[in-house]
């Protein structure tokens, strides 16, 4: 495709926020999205921004290998979409100068493709199993014995005269990553040595993100620039890198070549991501709650039909964000539009009785 990994202008990456369905603060990668995620990333732990506990436990496991010359313990990454698991694990495979197997839960279904990838190991390696929870069972339960004694029984034959032959593996690293680390069965997250939650990022982190890759784009933003991009990012890195790309479209159309606070925020309003990270959709929910049912409470699906939308739509694309916003309360009776939610609309909230 293209030799030099940062040179964004000539790579395909569609428009997000412009396409029917696809959203702008969508926390999920787009896939037109993969090759500027790619370059994009850091390459070293001192170079990843923020997460400074999973950071320094992470760095002090592979320092220990190191010096004991043995492959680190096998790593879990637990955390929302975009907030650098994937990341993470190609780090560590650098950090430990080792080789990285790269594939996912929902690619092995059969207990055959998960030996195939094992037996098939170099010592050392690192194997980065994404959205680990989508495995299927029995690929899981060969994946213990693997983990724990580096070793996996291969069935051959079937019914009477099935036969199983263990096979011996080399020393290998498994990192684990999953958005939803409640799924795991309890024998699969007990075999990891280290489990690295990651939390969403403060706006100062993702300042230091944003800078990272501006500098890598050749942008000229200031402080005050970022600041107003990062209050956009709802905390996470990729949203930050989205919208980056979408100030930087704005600029170059608009011929500005110092981007500050009033032309990071000129763009994103253009692109309907307000001060604080909301869409059209985020927003129309809170201005029905507020102006169609008084602040609430009201049910979901009444509040669904008020926006137009479908009531999965409100509930798993907009009401996560709303809520640990602290904008949208969840009650027995139905959603309630907290104080914040009446102020960011430049309302009195009414007074609690
Ligand atoms: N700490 C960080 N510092 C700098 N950039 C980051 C950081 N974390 C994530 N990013 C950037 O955000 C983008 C998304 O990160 P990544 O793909 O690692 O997320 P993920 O947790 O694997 O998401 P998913 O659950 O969707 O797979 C990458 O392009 C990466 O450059
Ligand atoms: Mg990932």
């Amino acid at each position: 495709m293209t030799s030099n990994p940062y040179d964004f202008a000539s790579m395909p990456e569609g428009n997000p926020g412009q396409i029917p369905g696809q959203r702008l603060v969508a926390m999920e990668e787009e896939p037109e999205e993969k090759m500027i995620e790619a370059a994009l990333r850091p390459k070293s732990l001192d170079d990843f921004v923020g997460q400074k506990r999973v950071r320094q436990q992470l760095s002090l496991l592979l320092e220990a290998s190191k010096l004991r010359g043995r492959s680190a313990d096998h790593v879990l990454l637990s955390g929302p979409p975009g907030l650098g698991k994937t990341t993470l694990s190609m780090i560590i495979a650098a950090e430990m100068d080792a080789p990285l197997r790269i594939t996912s839960g929902p690619a092995i279904q059969h207990s055959g493709d998960l030996a195939a990838i094992l037996s098939s190991l170099t010592p050392g390696e690192v194997l980065f199993l994404d959205e680990i929870h989508r495995m299927s069972r029995p690929a899981e339960e060969m994946l213990y014995m693997a983990m724990e004694d580096f070793r996996v029984d291969i069935v051959v034959g079937k019914g009477a005269g099935a036969t199983s032959i263990p096979l011996e593996l080399p020393p290998f690293t498994l990192v684990g990553a999953t958005t939803r680390a409640g799924l795991l069965p309890g024998p699969l997250r007990d075999r990891f040595g280290f489990t690295g939650h990651l939390e969403f990022y403060s706006t100062d982190e993702l300042q230091l993100v944003l800078r990272r890759s501006a500098g890598l784009m050749d942008m000229n933003i200031t402080s005050e620039g970022y600041a107003e991009i990062a209050g956009r990012s709802r905390g996470t890195p990729r949203i930050a890198n989205r919208l980056l790309r979408r100030v930087r479209d704005w600029a170059l159309v608009h011929d500005v070549s110092r981007i500050g606070a009033s032309e990071a925020a000129h763009a994103l309003d253009m692109y309907e991501v307000d001060s604080r990270g909301l869409d059209r959709l985020d927003r129309a929910v809170l201005d029905s709650l507020i102006h169609k049912f008084g602040g609430g409470p009201v049910g979901l699906s009444t509040l669904a039909i008020a926006v137009g939308e479908e009531v999965e739509t409100v509930e798993t694309v907009a009401e996560p964000y709303l809520v640990r916003e602290g904008l949208v309360g969840r009650t027995p009776r139905g959603r309630v539009a907290l104080p914040a939610a009446w102020e960011h609309l430049g309302l009195e909230p009414p007074e609690l009785g």
